[in-house]
């Protein structure tokens, strides 16, 4: 039994893997992972594409084998130990906007561990000097070693790392190479994927991985090189064993010339509930939105540029009782549905796919995907609520809204709000299922323009073809505009428009008939679904690794 502080080692192996791609090729087959004692370093080395990431997600269990067996054992003989595991992408993965000690403080406090460990953290990692610059402004390397330094907080047993040197230069990759060796000897396992055969020297073992994710030799660096043809590891790159070959035999425990990190426990909060992971994603989207001072100003300032348009744009006096103005009353209310719509939207649409990439790192350990996307609404709810009243208060002090009860604006507040809620939702879901805020952008016309065109306000409801209808069942501006109508009234103020506010009706039937808690039903239902939808699809998009960490070190074995 390998005990290190208060956590047990951990021991890795994998025998016969075999991984089927989604299109149905086969990417690794019949990969043997020798044994890898706690503390000590596997290296994995191949040509590009040979399937070393896959290998890695197989062995951190973010990908299912079709075919063998991946082993982690916890060295404490206790079969439903789970041990604190560690992936570290091929990216540096962290908020860019944030100064490096904030989000690694944010990074703690979702792990459920101290944010104190923070400055130890930096400083192991030499980036004490850094700590305050934002982290878009750090070097490629600092940048590497911010995304591990991320890991370490949670004190892992096991660290995979996903080329952990590559675009570092010679020096730096060589000295976070050691870094690793040190880190393995105060007893993580560590397992990482190179390019660099110099990486491969600090390994206890060493695995190839040869071309079309066949299997290649395997042993102790010394070994590998005994067996090289011309003694240099790049001959090895193409060498394939016939499947079940001979195993590394290991080595004996390494001499470091370095003394190995210090392995005190991490002190862990008693877990990262839904309830405190919602708290600290909220705090950190509150912070990301402050140090990202541009989208702060678009936040703000695109709902006062457009309430400034509408301001403009419509006549005073179109609801007055005694000379309505029918036709133009409709636009009106049309417009407020529309802007509530638009900016619940336009907020939504670049909140995730700007930071999958990071979702999908945070939901291997820790994250869990209603408290993260409740965040969300949390902090843009309250900007959204503004923006709406704003809108309507504007509007209601230049006589561009009827002068009427203030249940009537109580009402046409509530519509704008889920209006603008359920275009949140809608915003979201998208923006989980787009890949890039570039896509994003090219998205919000195409959900703007149905909007628009089958809200029933433009071609009213009866009038359209019966495909047209259909669709506009789903529009939640369709059901915005006439909770609006009908919430002002707007069937009353016809009646008394002439012969214009006749036709109108006529053309309208019953759109405004119903009441607007209708409406309301409508929209509370679909923000929620939407929202169920964004959970769904991020749920697919983002999945958690088989042995995802538990912050309290003893939760069982997932299967
Ligand atoms: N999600 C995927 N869908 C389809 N093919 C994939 C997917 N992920 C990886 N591949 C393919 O599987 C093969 C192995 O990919 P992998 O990323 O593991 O290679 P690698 O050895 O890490 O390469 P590199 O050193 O260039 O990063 C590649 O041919 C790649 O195109």
């Amino acid at each position: 039994m390998v005990t290190i502080g208060e956590q047990p080692g951990v021991e890795l192996s994998a025998r016969g893997v075999e991984l089927v791609l989604p299109g149905g090729g086969v990417a690794l087959s019949g990969i043997d992972v020798p044994t890898v004692a706690p503390g000590r370093v596997l290296g994995i080395a191949g040509g590009s594409g040979a399937g070393k990431t896959l290998l890695l997600e197989v062995l951190a269990g973010l990908r299912a084998p079709r075919h063998g067996q991946v082993s982690v054992r916890a060295a404490t003989g206790d079969a439903g130990h789970v041990p604190r595991y560690g992936f570290v992408p091929q990216d540096d993965i962290v908020h860019r906007a944030l100064p490096l000690r904030v989000a690694l403080e944010y990074a703690a406090r979702l792990r459920g561990t101290d944010p104190g460990d923070v400055p130890r953290v930096l400083d192991e990692l030499g980036l004490g000097d850094v700590a305050g610059q934002p982290v878009r402004t750090l070097s490629g390397g600092q940048r590497k070693r911010a995304s591990i330094a991320i890991e370490l907080l949670s004190r892992p047993r096991l660290l995979f790392l996903d080329e952990p040197t590559s675009g570092l230069d010679p020096p730096a990759g060589a000295r976070l190479t050691r870094y690793l060796v040190r880190l393995a000897a105060s007893g993580v396992t560590v397992v990482f994927t190179t390019h660099t055969p110099a990486d491969l020297h600090h390994c206890d073992q060493v695995m190839f991985i040869a071309p079309n994710g066949r299997p290649g030799p395997s042993g102790t660096p010394a070994e590998l090189l005994d067996l090289s043809p011309d003694g240099t590891f790049e001959a090895l790159y193409s060498m394939e064993v016939p499947q079940g070959g001979e195993q590394s035999r290991g080595r004996a425990p390494r001499a470091s010339t370095e003394p190995p990190l210090p392995s005190t426990p991490a002190r862990f909060s008693p877990a990262t509930g839904r309830l405190r992971q919602w708290a600290v994603l909220t705090g950190r989207d509150l912070r990301l939105l402050r140090h990202d001072r541009l989208t702060a100003a678009i936040t703000v300032g695109s709902p006062l540029i457009i309430i400034t348009m509408f301001a403009l744009l419509f006549r005073p006096g179109v609801f007055d009782p005694a000379r309505p103005s029918p036709a133009a009353s409709a636009m009106v209310l049309f417009w407020i549905a529309f802007g509530a719509f638009f900016f619940g939207l336009a907020y939504g649409l670049p909140q995730i796919c700007g930071e999958l990439a990071v979702v999908r790192r945070e939901r291997r350990t820790v994250l869990r995907l209603w408290p993260y996307l409740l965040a969300k609404l949390t902090v843009l709810g309250p900007v959204l609520l503004l923006a709406d009243a704003l809108l309507l208060v504007v509007l209601r002090a230049l006589d561009r809204l009827p002068a009427a009860a203030m249940s009537v604006h109580a009402s046409l507040f509530a519509t704008t709000a889920l209006a603008s809620f359920a275009a949140l939702a809608l915003g979201l879901c998208c923006s989980a299922l787009v890949s890039e805020p570039s896509q994003a952008a090219l998205v919000l016309p195409l959900l703007c323009f149905p909007q628009v065109l089958f809200s029933g306000a433009f071609v009213p409801v009866p009038g359209m073809a019966a495909g047209g209808r259909w669709i506009s069942v789903a529009m939640t501006n369709r059901w915005a505009f006439e909770a609006l109508g009908s919430g002002a009234g707007l069937e009353t103020l016809w009646r008394g428009g002439g012969a214009a506010g006749r036709t109108l009706l006529d053309s309208y039937g019953n759109s405004f008939g119903h009441p607007a808690w209708v409406g309301w039903l409508i929209l509370a239902g679909c923000a929620v679904a939407l929202l169920t939808a964004a959970w769904l699809v991020l749920r697919r998009r983002c999945p958690t690794s088989a042995h995802r960490l538990s912050t309290s070190d003893a939760g069982p074995v997932r299967p």
